[in-house]
């Protein structure tokens, strides 16, 4: 759905109240405290009942990621933060288009102003009866004059900014002025100075978009639902997830049984460290070479985050259907509880459910489908989401020293978007088992996955010597694999391995896949630096065109790389 249209606002066009700030214009100074900086957006996926609250929404995640704090959100109900201490540094955040450039500042201040005119709330509706912080949009800013005017107004109230910001066309548009100078300008009011951050580059607009709606997936029956009363399964529903071959057929046919061990093992601890560094770097790049899948041990991840994980989505899969369905997927959309890549009535389903969402950055979240229960669901997952980003980041990283890339950040910008799914494959009717599967043969669509299986029940299955090799994660270990864009990125150097789910008869399975990508708005091709002088040999496409043809695509095998090969 597109986000609802934006009324068009400039400072001029704004009531009074919103203009009548006791602040004396502009006097720059170092500021003593920080400013935080979110180059964000004035929308929310949702139809907040007021403009101040998209905003608040889409100022919550860029204030709690620069001030480190803690949020709790509900959309279009408010915000209640608990800020923590400032940041050391000033903070980049992700992006997304808006109309016009706004400051935003704590609404503390709004109420005051809103109160001296015997008004109550400025529109903030439940906002106000919420503790502790929330945001308000100050103002439009259009022209360096009010930029400068609003940078003053934060610094003389010591209080954190949030700048919204459009895209970088409108920015340049309405300034005149090069971006690079606009963000200077902030970053020295901040007193913080060109300080480069985890988040991005300063005095460098990184212009992005929420992710655009690509498309979704013909609705199909709940399995957890239909696998809960087997009897009643009409046969002609039945023949939908039974596949003409049995699955035993292709099982690689000398496969020892201890033949899972040899899925390579990179332990990221001493990837990282100075005295086995290279050591470890040499098997990640075996493994990237050869296998394309290999467990990462050692990883960093506390413990107690990833048995919370678990617990949390078998909590979430053990809701009554009603509860789950109410975070079903919209019509056209992939996010939320249902079903991916089902395009035609013809094709054979997966004995399976999902729940999908993204996960990062946190201005991509669609906080209406992240779950009320468990209760521990959202904080859980917010932390295991960054822990695992993290590690993705750093395994990209090296993966760029290993291929030779000078700038790492043409690697490690695939660890900038994350979406977590979540898999639910119910015991499958004895009788059936063989020919039915959990999820079909396919390679992920996007750069690198870092999956955890949620209990010891086997079910993945890689490709490989022409046959399916059971793998089973090793305790504590994350599964890495590397995936299409990967492919596309390295010039078919590292390439994405097919793999597939099957079902058991009597044990339902969880697993929750990480899939990694760039931020929206850019092109997926082979790196320069890899290619060389060689040929290319994919092709060049948006990650627009490239994500639409994934969705609308079922299944099957490496057929997208197909797609993308230059013949
Ligand atoms: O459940 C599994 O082990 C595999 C999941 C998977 O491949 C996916 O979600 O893409
Ligand atoms: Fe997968």
């Amino acid at each position: 759905m597109p986000p609802p249209a934006e009324k068009s606002r400039s400072w001029s066009s704004l009531p009074a109240p919103h203009r009548r700030q006791a602040i004396t214009p502009p006097t720059l100074v170092p500021a003593a405290n920080p400013i935080a900086v979110r180059l964000g957006c004035r929308r929310c996926s949702h139809d907040a009942p007021s403009q101040t609250q998209r905003v608040s929404m889409a100022t919550t995640s860029a204030y709690v990621a620069a001030a480190g704090g803690e949020a709790a959100v509900w959309p279009c109900r408010g915000t209640l933060l608990r800020p923590r201490p400032p940041p050391p540094r000033l903070a980049f955040l992700s992006r997304t288009p808006a109309r016009g450039a706004s400051i935003s500042l704590p609404t503390g201040l709004h109420r005051a102003a809103a109160a001296a005119e015997g008004r109550t709330g400025m529109g903030v509706g439940s906002e106000e009866k919420e503790e502790g912080l929330t945001w308000l949009e100050l103002e439009p800013i259009d022209s360096d004059d009010q930029l400068d005017w609003a940078l003053a107004a934060g610094q003389q109230r010591g209080a954190p900014i949030v700048l919204l910001c459009s895209p970088l066309e409108v920015i340049k548009g309405v300034f005149g002025n090069s971006p690079a100078s606009i963000f200077s300008k902030i970053l020295d009011a901040s007193g913080r100075g060109a300080e480069s951050t985890d988040l991005g580059k300063p005095g460098v607009l990184m212009e992005d978009t929420k992710p655009r709606n690509l498309g979704g997936s013909l609705p199909v029956p709940n399995v957890q639902d239909l696998a809960a009363r087997p009897e009643d399964l009409p046969p002609t529903l039945l023949d939908r997830y039974l596949r003409p071959q049995p699955r035993t057929v292709d099982l690689l046919p000398d496969a020892p049984a201890d033949e899972q061990e040899h899925v390579p093992v990179v332990d990221l601890g001493r990837l990282l460290g100075q005295e086995h560094g290279a050591e470890e770097a040499a098997r990640l790049r075996f493994a990237c070479e050869n296998w394309g899948f290999f467990q990462v041990v050692n990883h960093g991840i506390p413990e107690e985050t990833m048995e919370e994980m678990k617990r949390n989505v078998m909590g979430f899969f053990a809701l009554p259907l009603a509860e789950k369905a109410s975070l079903a997927q919209k019509p056209g959309g992939i996010e939320g509880y249902g079903q991916a890549f089902v395009v035609s009535e013809e094709q054979k389903l997966d004995w399976a459910d999902m729940f999908y969402l993204l996960t990062q950055p946190p201005t991509y979240r669609d906080l209406h489908l992240w779950p009320s229960h468990p209760s521990t669901f959202k904080n859980c997952l917010e932390s295991y989401s960054a822990e695992v980003q993290r590690v993705a980041g750093e395994l990209l990283r090296v993966m760029a020293e290993n291929l030779g890339v000078r700038d790492h950040s043409d690697m490690t910008r695939l660890a900038a978007t994350q979406s977590t799914r979540m898999n639910y494959y119910p015991p499958c009717p004895e009788a059936h088992v063989d020919r039915v599967l959990g999820l079909s043969p396919h390679s992920d669509a996007t750069g690198l996955t870092l999956l955890l299986q949620v209990s010891s029940v086997p079910g993945l299955q890689i490709r490989r010597n022409g046959g399916w090799l059971p793998v089973m994660p090793l305790p504590g270990a994350l599964l890495a694999n590397v995936g299409d864009v990967i492919e596309v990125f390295t010039n078919g150097k590292y390439k994405s391995v097919e793999h597939r789910a099957v079902v058991n008869a009597r044990e339902e399975r969880m697993s929750i896949a990480a899939f990694h990508s760039s931020e929206n708005g850019t092109t997926y091709g082979p790196l320069e630096d890899i290619v060389g002088d060689q040929e290319a040999r994919y092709r060049s496409i948006s990650d627009e065109e490239f994500y639409k043809l994934v969705v609308s695509s079922e299944l099957d095998g490496k057929k997208i790389m197909d797609a993308m090969k230059i013949s």
